[in-house]
């Protein structure tokens, strides 16, 4: 509703923050074949905010009017090509995972301050989501903000259960395993006790993700952008938020879930880096079945001997990192380690053991 006479709502310009040199955030979008994430990107696109964003849509889409258009091909290649909507946002279409159109969206810095890239629906979101973590040139433009996995309430259960040929990971129970963030879509097709069901199997599979039920995936768009879900600038919040995690109880069979336990006292950096190691590289734990536990996402906070500041963890499969937070250890506060795991075959108690026997070890200290 544009109405001439009325005086227009002020806005402050908005530069960029630093020049040249600030990262853009980047979301990925993901969620099985059609779950709505075109829908939730073309509903961003048309939604006031004051971002301009650039949004990458991958073609695979049956999807919407806007993302037909938008596919170009030339002599059957997808010809890549940037279209500047009304309200300042880029859009494009693509085949691939979308990381060759952030290099060369790169080219467009500072004609946006935002990156959503849609994934294919079958893609494992954290192979993407590494790329911005290993390669450093892209890396230094733009940051991982979040990942947001969109579900389809009335199909979602069944893309759960799907049996996987032996040692193959569910792709649905992987993208829910990493996100940040899930939104239920398509709420209008189930029932209540449907949805509570689907509910409680996400929680179980990741007990720290934050849950969203849409329509035509409308969403509150703050609760979709700016998560820094990867942040060590927050060590509080995750700290708090890693408080209250629990382990879960696996709702399918040989599914993913998540597991934490808290270990107090202050540990080595060096065997904990050689735990880490082992449970995401050589993947020696095993449960009590006797399978190789794997982990998909990892988070923790620790105390870090002879270090007076909080130390943040964060994995995504085999990559990890381990980052200084601002926040110090105050004298009051019991020194302790809390981890979060998730993933398949994961025995909490199994690892907690680990982690003890990991931390005393003190051969391999030279
Ligand atoms: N009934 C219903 N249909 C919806 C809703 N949200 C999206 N759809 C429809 O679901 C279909 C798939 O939506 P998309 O947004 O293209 O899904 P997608 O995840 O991008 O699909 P792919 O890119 O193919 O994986 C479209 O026909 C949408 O109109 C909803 O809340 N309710
Ligand atoms: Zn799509």
């Amino acid at each position: 509703m544009e109405d001439e006479d009325e005086c227009p709502e002020l806005v402050p310009i908005k530069e960029k923050p630093t020049g040249p040199t600030a990262q853009i955030p980047v979301t990925i979008i993901t969620g099985y074949l059609g779950a709505g994430k075109t829908t939730l990107l073309n509903y961003i696109l048309t939604e006031q905010h004051n971002k301009r964003i650039a949004v990458i849509l991958n073609e695979f889409g049956e999807g919407s009017a806007l993302e037909k258009s938008l596919a170009v091909s030339q002599a059957g290649e997808l010809y890549e090509e940037w279209l500047e909507l009304r309200n300042g946002c880029l859009c494009c279409s693509v085949k691939d995972n979308g990381l060759k159109a952030i290099e060369n969206l790169m080219e467009k810095k500072g004609k946006f301050d935002y990156i959503l890239l849609e994934t294919t629906g079958l893609a494992d979101p954290g192979a993407v989501a590494s790329m911005f973590w290993v390669d450093a040139e892209l890396g230094s433009d733009v940051y991982l903000d979040g990942i947001v996995t969109v579900i389809d309430a009335k199909y979602g259960m069944q893309h759960l259960t799907e049996e996987k040929p032996e040692g193959l990971i569910n792709e649905a129970a992987r993208q829910i395993a990493l996100a940040d963030l899930t939104i239920i879509n398509k709420t209008d097709l189930v029932k209540e006790t449907e949805l509570v069901q689907l509910r409680d199997t996400v929680r179980s599979i990741n007990g720290l993700v934050k849950i969203l039920e849409t329509q035509k995936s409308r969403v509150d768009l703050s609760q979709v952008l700016d998560l820094h879900s990867f942040d060590t600038k927050d060590g509080t919040r995750l700290a708090e938020k890693l408080q209250l995690v629990k382990t879960s109880q696996p709702h399918l069979d040989k599914s993913m879930l998540t597991v934490t336990f808290e270990v107090p006292g202050s540990v080595s950096e060096d065997l904990l880096n050689i735990f880490i190691q082992n449970l995401l590289w050589e993947k020696i734990f095993k449960n009590k079945a006797g399978l190789a536990m794997t982990v998909i996402r990892l988070k923790g906070i620790f105390s870090i001997q002879q270090k007076q500041k909080k130390v943040m963890l964060q994995g995504v499969h085999e990559l990890y990192e381990l980052e200084e937070t601002p926040e110090f250890w105050s004298d009051h506060e019991p020194r302790l380690n809390r981890l979060v795991f998730i993933g398949r075959n994961l025995d909490g108690e199994v690892l907690k053991e680990e982690f003890i026997s990991a931390m005393s070890n003190k051969d391999s200290v030279e």
